[in-house]
């Protein structure tokens, strides 16, 4: 018997110690029952101490990793992660729009929760310019939203301004996820505005572990794999918060330091 399954692309960095990046989006993908494809942008080489090392994937591979996916498979959706610098983001944006991928989860990866740079500051613009237009849905963390927005965000009316203004450079869908800070945040809250102008907040608890990396990819990696299945932007944002907030309650005992979250520990909610 051959059994079908959706297929969702991560074009993102590899990261080595399995805890984020392109390895946390396929971990999400296998378990929310997605085939998982890759197009690898570059390898990040670090473990739960920090990141140590990265390199960037040469033109012509990555050319060829879109080409041959595009030859063979059929993917429903696709998501972007760590992309370095503006001759990366400029190589995936004309691959992306060379072929037929589907809604684009854009997850515009700056700086790590544990303050490791994953894109150079002067390609910024680039990201602005040719990639936020390209998103389905775009799921900047709060720096983020501040520095693609460009503005300081103080207060709930400020990360709407920001979203707003991501909208603007042409995002359909966008999803602010909330500033927290070990210590100080009790409760989460996400923000989200939808093509349709209906907007909202997720809010949940602020659960105090030091087994948290991965989280923005895992939840960009789920609402891809949402979409892929044919659910709604809508519906994608609300199961994937509710994914990552599992993953993170139940985390997993890896490394020494700042470990991963529990991707397993989800799986009872899939729908
Ligand atoms: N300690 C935490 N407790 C509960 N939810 C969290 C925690 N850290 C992150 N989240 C949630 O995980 C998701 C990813 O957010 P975040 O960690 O800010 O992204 P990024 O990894 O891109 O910085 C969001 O839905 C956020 O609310
Ligand atoms: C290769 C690679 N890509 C992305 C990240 C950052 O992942 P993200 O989930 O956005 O952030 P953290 O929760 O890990 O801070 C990474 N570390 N490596």
């Amino acid at each position: 018997m051959v059994n079908e399954y959706p297929q969702a692309l991560t074009i993102a960095g590899s990261d080595s110690d399995g805890s984020a990046g392109m390895q946390a989006d396929l971990h999400t993908f296998f378990v929310r029952k997605v085939y998982g494809m890759s197009v690898i942008t570059a390898c990040v080489a670090g473990n739960s101490y920090g990141i140590h090392d990265s390199v960037n994937m040469p033109e012509h591979f990555i050319n060829q990793e879109f080409k041959d996916l595009d030859d063979d498979f059929d993917i429903k959706a696709a998501k972007t992660g760590m992309l370095s610098d503006a001759k990366l983001i400029n190589i995936v944006v004309d691959n992306y729009k060379k072929y037929n991928f589907g809604p684009l989860i854009v997850d515009p990866v700056i700086v790590t929760k544990h303050g490791a740079m994953l894109l150079e500051t002067k390609a910024f613009e680039t990201l602005k310019e040719k990639l936020v237009p390209l998103a389905t849905v775009i799921t900047p963390n709060f720096y983020e939203a501040e520095k693609l927005a460009d503005m300081t965000i103080n207060n709930d009316k400020d990360v709407e301004k920001s979203a707003q203004i991501l909208k603007n450079m042409g995002a359909k869908n966008v999803i602010i996820k909330g500033k927290h800070v070990a210590g100080e945040t009790k409760e989460v809250k996400d923000y989200v505005l939808l093509e349709s102008g209906e907007d909202f907040w997720i809010t949940g608890p602020y659960y105090d572990t030091t087994h948290k990396n991965g989280t923005g990819d895992s939840l960009s990696a789920a609402i891809t794999a949402e979409i892929a299945k044919g659910k709604s932007v809508k519906e994608a944002i609300i199961i994937a918060d509710e994914f990552v907030d599992a993953a993170i309650k139940n985390g997993i005992e890896v490394g020494h330091k700042f470990g991963p979250i529990n991707h397993w520990a989800a799986t009872k909610l899939d729908k």
